[in-house]
């Protein structure tokens, strides 16, 4: 009799301090600075965000994950291979790590940050330790920002804009020395990939194009605060001195073509209706009437002929203009056979983009073009300046 109010009493506490605790649970900031480990730089830091009035929380969307492992900072600036002399971009520095090694040994660096909390965390520190005359701070998006005149990059970026900024730098106006890039390990390893590699992809193609790449080493998830999901590795890449003379809008939509599946082979990729539709247009487009096509009066008005491929509404409504439906059959099987014709006259109708180095890609490209097949309209614009470029092309 007596043990019965004793345990709803109990029952009642249990309830209360769950639901407690479930309320502070769902209050708490998703990536609070709640790592703990020993290691000094993590406590420095700590400290540092616990001076301040607001305390900084850190912002997954941002890819803010700052490294605290002293020796991969120290490697890091060491691979660089920095001279007194020279002007270092980093981009994303955070609450400052890097930032104050390179500050070391670099004659300027020039910081680019999004978030001005960590602006204002990095001017603190910086100023501390005497280095303010040589940090500028520009406090915008990386991408959307004209990049000042370095010489060479090292930065811990923020994963998400990994691959418009490779290609805002790689493609980019300024020219540099080399870009120290500590990056996600399974884009890293798509940058690193050669032909046949199962990670060879579009990317590594069009970086490949105008540079090279070197890896430098794995770094665990375990050496950064908040802990990340994923582990990373750095890389340097060094523009190449030359670049084949191509035109670059024409090898990007080339690529893009050639690697929709980069498994399947190129005769399969150009055999598909809607590719040759496309190229099709583009060559209307580009030289109305031109001998590259057939001439719009050669064909009958055939309108009883009926299109069973629904999927190509869009194109075909495009080029709708230029001819009736018979005439598109028959002008996109023409325009097929001599799209057939280009890749076996270099034997690449049974290849795979895959397996294929830079040079045989070039080599395709240019039996196209000289048989008449563009892939971008060579009347548009060439010189993108890079900070339209980082949003209009992502490797
Ligand atoms: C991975 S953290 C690196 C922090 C620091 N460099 C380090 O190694 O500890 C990435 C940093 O980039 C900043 N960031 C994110 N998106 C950015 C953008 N679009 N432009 C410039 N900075 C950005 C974040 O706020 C964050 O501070």
């Amino acid at each position: 009799m007596l043990r019965t109010p004793r345990s709803i009493s109990f029952c009642l506490t249990w309830f209360v301090y769950r639901q407690r605790a479930l309320r502070q649970l769902r209050t708490k900031p998703v990536n609070r600075y709640t790592h703990k480990n020993n290691d000094s730089d993590d406590k420095k830091i700590r400290h540092l965000n616990e001076s301040q009035e607001d305390k900084v929380f850190f912002h997954k969307s941002k890819g803010q994950h700052i490294l605290t492992n002293q020796r991969v900072l120290d490697t890091i600036v060491r691979k660089s291979n920095i001279k007194p002399a020279d002007s270092v971009l980093e981009i994303g520095p955070g609450t400052g790590n890097l930032t104050l090694k390179l500050l070391e040994v670099a004659k300027k660096v020039f910081a680019i940050e999004i978030d001005k909390r960590m602006v204002d965390i990095l001017n603190k520190r910086v100023a501390e330790r005497g280095f303010q005359d040589r940090l500028t701070v520009i406090c915008k998006d990386a991408l959307k920002t004209e990049f000042p005149q370095f010489d060479i990059v090292v930065a811990n970026i923020p994963y998400g804009i990994s691959s418009p900024l490779v290609a805002k730098l790689v493609y980019g106006a300024n020219p540099f020395r080399s870009a120290t890039l500590l990056l996600q390990k399974e884009f890293a390893r798509r940058l690193l990939a050669s032909p046949g590699d199962s990670e060879f992809n579009r990317l590594a193609v069009n970086v490949k194009l105008v540079a090279d790449v070197e890896f430098v080493m794995d770094v665990s998830k375990r050496d950064f605060l908040p802990c990340p999901k994923v582990d990373s590795s750095v890389v340097i890449i060094r523009p190449k001195a030359e670049i084949p003379a191509v035109n670059l809008d024409e090898w990007w939509a080339f690529t893009r073509t050639c690697f929709t599946k980069k498994n399947k082979t190129l005769g399969a990729t150009f055999k598909q209706k809607k590719k040759v539709i496309e190229l099709l247009r583009l060559s209307k487009e580009m030289v109305p009437n031109s001998e590259n096509v057939v001439n719009v009066d050669s064909c009958d008005s055939g309108e009883d002929d009926d299109d069973d491929d629904d999927d190509n509404n869009d194109d075909e409504t495009a080029i709708e203009k230029f001819c009736s439906p018979s005439c598109l059959e028959k002008e996109t099987s023409l325009y097929k056979e001599k799209i057939m014709r280009v890749l076996k006259s270099g034997a690449f109708e049974d290849k795979r983009p895959s397996k294929l180095s830079n040079e045989e890609l070039l080599h395709l490209l240019s039996l196209f073009n000289q048989a008449g097949i563009y892939f971008h309209d060579q009347s548009e614009r060439k010189n993108a300046d890079n900070v339209a470029f980082a949003a209009a092309y992502s490797l």
